[in-house]
């Protein structure tokens, strides 16, 4: 029997009539074939917040001023945002990433400071980071992920923090995916149709001013933003240490999406933990042929979805470990 053939066993032979604990069979046999052992454990779930300031933002692209990135990451430090809140719950260590804010701050034991700038530059004129920048943004998120690692970490979430990002996220798609760039916009923070109208032409611009870009880096440094950088370096990286990588919601998917761009089998190793709302994410889970676990009309990203989800992905581990078997229980199997 191959390995495979053996998790499925293990999964069949549990007290449930067959197939019936659905999509958490499908999750407990990827986790016990990444793991490679019939008995996977989750160990020192981690979740990142990366923060960054975008260049666009001052363009009117979001429902809320940018100096609310600086703010939230303040908040994130005072344990007062909704991801805090989901972490505590579930026991998942969080830490917070300056990875481009445009503002200075103290030091504190969660803040990690991996500044690539005060902010993007503004993609309607110019390149949003150098090429410089990005390699730094990989390099950074590298150690941050090693960190993790080194203390046992084997499932990690990413989440971001950056007003406009989500311009960043639907330039993305729509270069990775070559969609028209209107099929890949949302509301993002809650614009109405007035600022909706204006953020499309504005990232009609950026499209137009830039034409076609293919090469998954060339996308990131041109979209930005350092947060997003941070995020795909920081999944590439999960990859080669071979953790499980909670996926987020809709600009957690750009990232993995130029992640998977580069390294085509960090999907295997993706938990795509929800759908949200941001008019554009189910589209691009679909191009890449993925379901989420949970579509609950989150909108708010920071790595809500991850944090959300974990207690499921715990679910599926501990069935497959502490389930009976038909023949461990006594049950008749048909
Ligand atoms: C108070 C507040 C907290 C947030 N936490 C995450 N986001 C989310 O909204 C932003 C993206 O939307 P847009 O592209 O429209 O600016 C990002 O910062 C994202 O993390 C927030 C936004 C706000 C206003
Ligand atoms: O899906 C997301 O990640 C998202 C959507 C809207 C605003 N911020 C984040």
């Amino acid at each position: 029997m191959t390995f495979e053939e053996q998790i499925q066993q293990k999964i069949d032979l549990k007290t449930k009539p067959l197939g019936a604990l659905g999509y958490l069979e499908q999750l407990a046999f990827k986790i016990a074939k990444i793991q490679n052992t019939l008995t996977p454990q989750l160990k020192y779930p981690t979740q990142i917040v990366f923060a960054a300031d975008h260049g666009l933002a001052q363009d009117g692209v979001s429902a809320y001023p940018p100096e609310v990135t600086f703010q939230m990451v303040l908040n994130f430090l005072q344990g007062g945002a909704a991801i805090n809140v989901f972490c505590k719950q579930n026991n998942i260590a969080i830490k917070i990433v300056d990875a481009g804010v445009n503002f200075d701050f103290e030091d504190h034991p969660e803040l990690i400071k991996a500044k690539a700038g005060y902010g993007t530059k503004s993609a309607l004129r110019e390149k949003a980071m150098t090429k410089e920048q990005l390699d730094f943004c990989f390099a950074e998120s590298a150690k941050m992920v090693n960190l993790a690692f080194e203390k046992g970490s084997n499932i990690i979430g990413f989440g971001e923090m950056g007003i406009g990002n989500t311009s960043s996220a639907s330039l993305i798609m729509a270069s990775l995916l070559q969609k028209p760039i209107e099929e890949c916009i949302g509301r993002g923070t809650g614009m109405n149709n007035e600022q909706l109208q204006h953020k499309t032409n504005i990232l009609k611009q950026v499209m137009d001013f830039h034409g076609t870009i293919t090469d998954p880096l060339e996308i990131m440094q041109t979209f930005g933003g350092f947060e997003v950088a941070q995020m795909c370096g920081a999944m590439l990286q999960a990859h080669k240490n071979n953790m499980l990588i909670m996926v987020d919601g809709f600009i957690a998917t750009a990232a993995f999406a130029v992640a998977k761009a580069i390294e085509p089998t960090i999907i295997d190793r993706a938990i795509f933990c929800h759908v949200s709302d941001e008019s554009g994410h189910r589209a691009f889970l679909e191009s890449m042929n993925q379901k989420a676990l949970l579509d609950l009309n989150l909108r708010v990203g920071e790595g809500t979805g991850c944090a959300i989800a974990y207690p499921i992905i715990q679910s599926a581990v501990n069935f497959l470990n502490e389930m009976a078997s038909f023949e461990s229980a006594g049950v008749s199997n048909k």
